[in-house]
């Protein structure tokens, strides 16, 4: 059995529910530590291979609204095909996880990308939606850290907006603050909350997914990215 075939069949149920029951009651759901190690350490060995060069400067927009910004983001990505054993491992677990939350919350998640990101130091990306309402695009995002040993020190904290938590956590100024450490796993609505990255103070990785609705079915003419 290949490790990718391992990874596969790992019993992710627990955590799966756990996830599910958190959008269903908050909308996003934050799991630290969370990945099935074994999934997490060969990401984590595969992102160790990957060379400068196969990472691009990300942008804002697709297709023909693509473009670079410095104000926005500084973060390089590489775009997660299922070329590798890594790859592959981890697209099967996002499809684990796609069926889980369709049969469980009826999402209607019919395709996923995924990329690898690098912040280095310094990088940050604003405040952003990762989709617009009645796009019917982007639903469902999910980031995982790489990073083992983060410490305060290092910032790149992902700040997520709540604009509907309850009174308790406005003292935190309806924020959510998340360190991207190595294998937690946060899942959010795309379209329900606003979020940044902090700059970081050392290189930070990670991989940024998003499950998309069936374009067809949504109505929408879905450009290349
Ligand atoms: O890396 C993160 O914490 C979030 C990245 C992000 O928001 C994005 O790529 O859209
Ligand atoms: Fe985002």
């Amino acid at each position: 059995m290949t490790f990718a075939q391992s990874t596969y069949s790992e019993d992710n149920t627990f955590l799966f529910e756990s996830i599910a029951t958190d959008i269903a009651d908050k909308g996003f759901s934050i799991r630290p530590y969370a990945l099935p190690e074994s999934l997490a350490t060969l990401l984590l060995q595969h992102i160790n291979t990957l060379s400068d060069d196969q990472f691009k400067r990300a942008g804002i927009g697709r297709a023909n609204d693509h473009m670079i910004n410095d104000f926005i983001r500084l973060d390089e990505i590489c775009w997660i095909t299922g070329t590798s054993d890594a790859g592959t491992a981890w697209i099967k677990w996002a499809e684990l996880l796609q069926t889980y939350l369709n049969r469980h919350l009826f999402l209607g998640l019919f395709s996923f990308e995924s990329h690898f990101a690098h912040y280095a130091k310094g990088d940050f990306y604003k405040k952003h939606k990762d989709a617009f309402k009645g796009e019917g695009n982007r639903v469902l995002s999910v980031v995982v850290y790489l990073n083992p040993n983060w410490s305060s020190e290092d910032g790149g904290e992902l700040v997520i907006y709540d604009q509907n938590t309850s009174e308790s956590s406005l003292l935190n100024n309806n924020k959510i603050t998340v360190s991207p450490s190595f294998g937690t796993i946060v899942v959010f609505l795309s379209e329900d909350f606003p979020h940044e990255v902090l700059p970081a103070q050392r290189d930070r990785y990670s991989i940024a997914g998003w499950f998309r609705l069936n374009n067809s079915i949504a109505n929408n003419i879905d450009p290349p990215s």
